[in-house]
């Protein structure tokens, strides 16, 4: 099933392949600072990524993909809303146009310039990632909000290498990028039971939302737009811009703030 951001099959389209879309649990949403409860039982989170191995980038057609050795528990989250570690498999980002919002969430109706997912997989209850992203439990994505701002000193890691992926379906090496260096200062969060933002759109993430966002510059974003949607051969270049997903229904979903 081709997908993609665009006027014909963007997100207003997806349920047609993908009818859970309209589902009761479906992500992104808009976050109400003072609708969401203090849960005193929100222990912090914890992140431990110091023995991290990003092995390649990617631009899938969707967007940039940094993977990761996930054969063990070397680079996990845990404590806040999670009841086991979840092992880090994958970051990829999301972002608009120029001069326009890009994030998935928003805070109060706010959009940010673009949003970075951490997706992670609980390997103590499921056997795979493809196992883990069907189950209700199976994810956990920590969402990470980047505005525009100073030149964020370590993204430069990731932009100066994104030529080598100008073009669906390309993947270059990509080893020894630690992603403990894109955290903001502090790991206050918002979390949620949601969805992929992406078809299949499995209703299999625990979203953890940091409130500080990270600062970049203008410049870093504009190189997230050089990427293009379109493989090499294809004569028609399109721009990789505006691949979010709006806010969807909150349904009755709590919304839980950490103290
Ligand atoms: C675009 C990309 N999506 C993911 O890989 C993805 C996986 C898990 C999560 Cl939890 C998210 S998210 N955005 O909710 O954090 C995104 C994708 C989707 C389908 C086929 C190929 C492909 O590359
Ligand atoms: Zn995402």
């Amino acid at each position: 099933h081709h997908w993609g951001y665009g006027k014909e099959d963007g997100p207003s389209s997806w349920y047609k392949n993908y009818p859970v879309a309209e589902g009761n649990r479906q992500s992104p949403i808009d976050i109400v600072p003072n609708e969401a409860s203090r849960d005193r039982d929100l222990g912090p989170l914890m992140i431990n990524y110091d023995h991290c191995t990003s092995i390649n980038i990617s631009n899938n057609g969707h967007s940039v993909v940094v993977e990761f050795n996930d054969s063990d528990d070397r680079s996990v989250i845990k404590g806040g809303p999670l009841d086991n570690p979840y092992r880090l498999k994958q970051f990829h980002f999301h972002w608009g146009g120029k001069g326009h919002e890009g994030s998935e969430h928003t805070v109060s109706g706010k959009g940010f310039a673009s949003e970075l997912h951490l997706v992670h997989w609980n390997a103590v209850k499921y056997k795979t990632y493809g196992e883990a992203s069907t189950a209700p439990d199976g994810l956990a994505v920590l969402g990470i909000f980047l505005e525009t701002g100073d030149d964020h000193r370590w993204l430069h890691m990731i932009t100066d290498v994104l030529y080598t992926v100008k073009y669906k379906g390309s993947i270059t090496d990509f080893k020894g990028f630690n992603p403990k260096c894109l955290l903001p200062s502090s790991l206050h969060f918002w979390t949620y039971l949601g969805s992929l933002t992406t078809p299949p759109l499995h209703e299999s993430v625990i979203w953890i939302v940091l409130k500080e966002p990270i600062e970049v510059s203008e410049k870093q974003l504009g190189m997230l737009r050089m990427l293009l949607f379109t493989e090499e051969e294809d004569n028609q270049k399109m721009r990789m811009e505006n691949n979010f997903r709006p806010p969807q229904p909150l349904k009755g979903r709590r919304v839980r703030s950490s103290n």
